[in-house]
């Protein structure tokens, strides 16, 4: 599509949705394609829209993130996969960023395909969900969301790796509302580069899938995320007591992987009560489950 306002300039938009994990398991490999999590996560109504624009007088790749120039290594290195051209990569947030929601993910998903629409470079969405997941793993900033991204839903990554390549299955779900209340920023980087929080993680990971695996209900995703946030010890005091806060309702809270903040898919009769009683710890965010797949705007 042409830039309005200047005859030289070629810009794409893409949206991509936020992912929030409960619970997984980290699965190294040499190869990025092979490289990712297996668990299980919701895919929201909300995410990252993102303009990519190629032009004559851009000389150099620019991420910008809610307007302001970041470092945006996940993005860039889905830029430079697909192209030698300088190009100005555009994000808007609509989730918090570095909170568990997947934004880095979104943005490279977003990147991709605007990119390949402004480019014509004529890729098959299944071939530019697995650039995003191979920039995602080779930079640290996440492992599953992107294919947790790519195929919408709530989730179940039974083996790991790029979109393409992992074997996944869905809870059957309504367009459930999710309520999350955000209490702060967790480096998804710094998290997955701990040893010792990696072997919890893993541990308490591998027991989440079996216990899902055995009824695979929301209800139930709910409560094996709720089990893998105290045995993985990933959590904060602030997290644990948004979560016991939602306990005393009878409403299943869990920590958003990997992020300070805490998610949950009330029944509708007690959403009320559970919005009250987040907002006693912060800002609470309403999204719904959704369904589909990444679309160029
Ligand atoms: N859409 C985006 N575009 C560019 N950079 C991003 C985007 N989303 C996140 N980042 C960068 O990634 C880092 C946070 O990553 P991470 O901890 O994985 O957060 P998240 O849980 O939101 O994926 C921050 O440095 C942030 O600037
Ligand atoms: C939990 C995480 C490793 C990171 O998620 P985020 O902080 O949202 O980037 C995710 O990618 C996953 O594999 O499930």
């Amino acid at each position: 599509m042409q830039c309005g306002s200047c005859k030289d300039k070629f810009t794409a938009r893409a949206f991509a949705p936020a992912h929030i994990t409960g619970f997984f398991q980290i699965h190294d490999h040499k190869e990025p394609m092979k490289k990712g999590s297996t668990g299980c996560g919701v895919v929201l109504d909300r995410g990252v829209h993102t303009t990519v624009t190629i032009g004559d007088d851009i000389e150099s790749t620019d991420i910008y993130l809610n307007g302001e120039k970041v470092a945006g290594d996940t993005s860039r290195a889905v830029v430079s996969s697909m192209t030698e051209i300088p190009v100005t990569v555009e994000s808007t947030s609509e989730i918090p960023i570095g909170c568990g929601f997947g934004a880095s993910g979104a943005g490279a998903l977003g990147t991709a395909y605007a990119l390949d629409h402004a480019l014509s470079l004529g890729h098959t969405a299944s071939q530019l969900n697995d650039i995003a997941h191979v920039a995602e793993v080779s930079n640290g900033s996440g492992l599953g969301d992107v294919t947790g991204q790519a195929h919408g839903g709530i989730l179940i990554r039974k083996t790991p790796g790029a979109p393409s390549v992992a074997s996944v299955d869905q809870i059957p779900s309504k367009e459930n509302d999710v309520y999350c209340v955000v209490l702060g920023e967790l480096s998804t980087s710094s998290v997955l580069s701990d040893q010792e929080m990696v072997n919890d993680i893993n541990n308490a990971g591998k027991e989440a899938m079996k216990k899902l695996m055995q009824k695979p209900s929301v209800e139930n995703f709910m409560h094996c995320s709720r089990d893998f946030t105290i045995q993985s010890m990933l959590a904060s005091e602030k997290v644990m007591d948004a979560i016991e806060a939602a306990d005393t309702i009878g409403v299943t809270a869990s920590q958003a992987m990997l992020g300070n903040a805490v998610f949950s898919m009330p029944s509708q009769k007690d959403s009320n009560e559970l919005e009250n009683i987040f907002s006693e710890f912060g800002t609470v965010l309403r999204f719904k489950v959704r369904t589909g797949t990444i679309r160029i705007n």
